[in-house]
């Protein structure tokens, strides 16, 4: 589902963010990217949305170079690829159900539509009875589990997650963490990049561990 082929990337003037990282991830797979503070973690995760490219290498997403961002790409991406930040910032004025609707609307879709697939998205994020809440009236967990809800409602094949439990209470940690995990199983392609050594312990099926931009360590 995801190749990454001798990936590099340089910001300008910096030592290298990433160095040649080779990277496999089948469909359905979940799968921790881990690492200190500075690894590239964040970086590949953008380079895999497209929201920049690499300085050198191939990046095949569901068959689709994606190394090369061309404005024609951008809808496919948006289609295919969730993401879910620690800081998620919901829109404050609009409820759960339109916050999770924005990612389709950008997509042209009809109004009705909208609701219809933002409400079932809500519904699979345990939250179908809060549709019409303000963000303001949810709790953290709540507010990332719509966070989610909007990464997943147009139904990507990948979902990106970066510390999306940075924020959270041990609990609701557990309770998003086993969200991902049920999205995996129902095929959905997960990378999370997280510090949390809890996490890796209990639900990482595979760790792929970055240092200074190389990947130095996988469990499988
Ligand atoms: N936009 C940017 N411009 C210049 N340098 C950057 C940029 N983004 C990241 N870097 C550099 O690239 C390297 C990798 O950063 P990255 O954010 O990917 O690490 P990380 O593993 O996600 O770290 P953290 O766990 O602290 O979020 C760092 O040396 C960082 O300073």
């Amino acid at each position: 589902m995801i190749q990454l082929f001798h990936v590099s990337k340089t910001y300008a003037g910096d030592a290298p963010a990433l160095k040649g990282v080779n990277l496999e991830i089948e469909k359905g797979e979940l799968v921790f990217l881990t690492g200190p503070s500075g690894a590239g973690k964040s970086t590949l995760l953008r380079l895999l949305m497209g929201a920049e490219a690499p300085t050198e290498g191939q990046i095949v997403i569901a068959g689709r170079n994606v190394a090369r961002i061309r404005r024609a790409a951008v809808p496919y991406l948006r289609r295919n690829i969730g993401v879910v930040f620690q800081d998620f910032k919901l829109i404050p004025n609009r409820t759960a159900v339109d916050n999770v609707g924005v990612s389709l609307e950008v997509l042209g879709t009809s109004r009705r539509e909208v609701r219809r697939r933002a409400s079932e998205a809500l519904e699979r994020v345990g939250l179908g009875h809060k549709l019409d809440v303000l963000p303001e009236r949810l709790s953290g967990g709540e507010q990332q589990r719509v966070a989610i809800a909007r990464a997943v409602v147009s139904e990507p094949s990948v979902l990106l997650a970066d510390e999306p439990t940075g924020n959270l209470d041990p609990e609701l940690t557990l309770e998003v963490m086993e969200l991902l995990t049920d999205m995996s199983k129902k095929g959905t392609t997960v990378v999370v990049a997280t510090h949390d050594h809890a996490l890796l312990e209990r639900f990482g099926d595979r760790v792929v561990r970055l240092a200074g931009g190389v990947v130095q360590e996988e469990r499988v």
